[in-house]
């Protein structure tokens, strides 16, 4: 799974060990022992009961051997077609939550869903989250994804409500149906279309694009260019050692995010001076920046406009979890309909029934249109529960807390793992079976705790209408223009997941 992918599916995970990173990798060996070495002085203590609880013991696990405790299991379950496997054997021992000892921490997994709920509203007070270090690093202090509190909420209520607002929807449908037809129409531009096309690097290229456009309206071109560019390098640095110095991966990443921070600094101050300018009639916000730039910090009774530095960051930061994870759904739902012709068929319908309806009646198609294709909605649903591209949410106490009869003690990293409870039998019949048809039943319930694909509580991804429909009008262009045979291809779970040959196509047309 999806474990070791540190929870984030958007992450792209590069090890790239030179020859001082060699040398760092043995120091970062000792300050691994040194920490293996605190835990077992913590287990020991634990032994001996002198727990600040009397009545709750921690949950009962193992740590392993010693320095690396379990982690090469943990890693090598997810380059298995079970990547839930590491966390299915310890469940069967020591119960649904469990202790284990990985990437040189102690940590409580949890794949009980009842406890994963309560983890993942806990927001803030109790629980804080907790990533990597060089994540800490390179998404900075300020960044939405690690701030908590009253600025955390007033960030994500902002950008929320932006996202799930009918006009930004109504717009942005039309922005994402033009880039989905420019690139499906590409395909047949090539010198040779029979030959195979990348699903995985063509999805990429729209919804970059198009998660540009919604945080800061920058078109296709030289600047859009300039983005992805550093953006990539950005993203290599968010799983490595953390050393910032010159040569280390870090450094790199922290010099691209510079050059990109100045560039959006520079769109955000443009931006700044045109709203005062239009101060009496500002129109509809266009994108996130417009929405940032006119909170007025009504809501959290502060008053006060966000910082111009911190919107800035912000921008740049919100990128890492809307980059990977939808092409990535896209690419691994077609790749799922390709395994499964009568699910495919059923796609193909429903949508082929919606393009005849608008071609008879010349409207043009409206965001609602998508996303009440019900089956369509499943097939979403499915992919999202089977590859849960976020696996796991990863959280600290801060105090000790007690939830369903366990104790989490103070300072403990605990992982609320998603996909154990997305392919739990006791969860869904068959949970290996990809079954749209599952969701025709239950209905796609976000509130549920048993598929919270896009997290839950004070953090619940507001990405997540946007992703959908994103998805959807994908799917539904690409089964209306063409046909395809995929070759043969695996998903792999780690470090994130992804197909191994990036899904090759042959496409013809319908
Ligand atoms: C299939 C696509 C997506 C999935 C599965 C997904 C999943 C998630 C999950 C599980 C979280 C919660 C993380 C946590 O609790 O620590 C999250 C948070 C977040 N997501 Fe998404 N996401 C997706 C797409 C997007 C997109 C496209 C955007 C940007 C437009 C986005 C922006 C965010 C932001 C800003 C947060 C942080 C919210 C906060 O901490 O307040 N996501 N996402």
């Amino acid at each position: 799974m999806t474990q070791l992918r540190f929870q984030f599916s958007w992450i792209e995970m590069k090890w790239t060990l030179g020859k001082w990173e060699l040398i760092c990798a043995v120091v970062f060996l000792g300050w691994l022992f040194c920490k293996y070495l605190m835990g077992r002085r913590w287990g020991k203590q634990e032994e001996r009961g002198d727990q600040p609880h009397d009545r709750l013991q921690p949950p009962r696990g193992t740590s392993g051997w010693p320095l690396i405790g379990e982690t090469i299991e943990f890693i090598a379950s997810g380059y298995t077609s079970r990547p839930v496997s590491f966390m299915e054997k310890r469940k069967s021992i020591y119960g649904k939550v469990f202790k284990t000892h990985i990437l040189g921490r102690p940590i409580i997994v949890s794949t009980d869903p009842d406890v994963n709920k309560v983890v993942l509203q806990n927001q803030g007070n109790v629980f804080i989250p907790s990533y990597p270090k060089s994540v800490i690093e390179l998404l900075g202090e300020s960044s939405i994804l690690q701030i908590n509190g009253g600025l955390q909420k007033r960030l994500h209520a902002i950008v929320g409500g932006f996202l799930r607002s009918p006009q930004f929807k109504a717009r942005i449908t039309k922005d994402i149906q033009n880039s989905v037809k420019l690139t499906l129409s590409s395909w047949m531009d090539r010198e040779n279309p029979r030959q195979p096309l990348y699903l995985q690097d063509e999805t990429k290229k729209i919804t970059f694009e198009i998660l540009v456009r919604l945080l800061m309206s920058v078109e296709p071109g030289e600047d859009m260019e300039f983005l992805k560019r550093e953006f990539m390098e950005v993203i290599k640095g968010l799983i490595c050692l953390p050393i910032k110095l010159p040569g280390f991966r870090m450094y790199k990443s922290l010099q691209a995010k510079e050059r990109m921070l100045k560039m959006v600094r520079k769109v955000v101050d443009d931006r700044k001076t045109t709203m005062k300018n239009e101060a009496k009639n500002p129109g509809l916000p266009n994108d996130v920046i417009d929405v940032l730039l006119r909170d007025t910090g009504e809501s959290d009774g502060t008053q006060q406009g966000l910082p111009l530095d911190f919107i800035s960051e912000n921008i740049i930061e919100m990128m890492i979890p809307g980059e990977d994870s939808v092409p990535m759904i896209m690419t691994l739902a077609v790749k799922y309909l390709s395994d499964n012709p009568t699910a495919l068929a059923c796609l193909v319908d429903e949508n082929e029934k919606l393009k005849k309806r608008k071609d008879e009646s010349c409207e043009e198609y409206v965001w609602t249109d998508y996303v009440s294709l019900q089956f369509t909605q499943g097939v979403i649903s499915e992919t999202l529960r089977m590859a849960n591209i976020i696996n796991a949410i990863w959280r600290k106490a801060l105090e000790d807390v007690e939830i369903n009869d366990y104790l989490i003690p103070k300072g403990w990293c605990v992982l609320a793992s998603l996909t154990s409870v997305h392919m739990d039998e006791e969860n869904y019949e068959n949970p290996d079976e990809f079954d749209p048809w599952r969701w025709e039943k239950t209905g796609v319930s976000v509130k549920s705790n048993n598929f919270t694909p896009f997290g839950g509580g004070q953090r619940l991804c507001p990405g997540l209408e946007f992703s959908r429909l994103e998805i959807s009008i994908f799917l539904h262009h690409l089964v209306t223009t063409y046909t395809w045979v995929a070759e043969e291809d695996q998903i792999v779970y780690f470090p994130t997941v992804k197909t191994r040959r990036k899904l090759p196509v042959i496409v013809t047309p319908r």
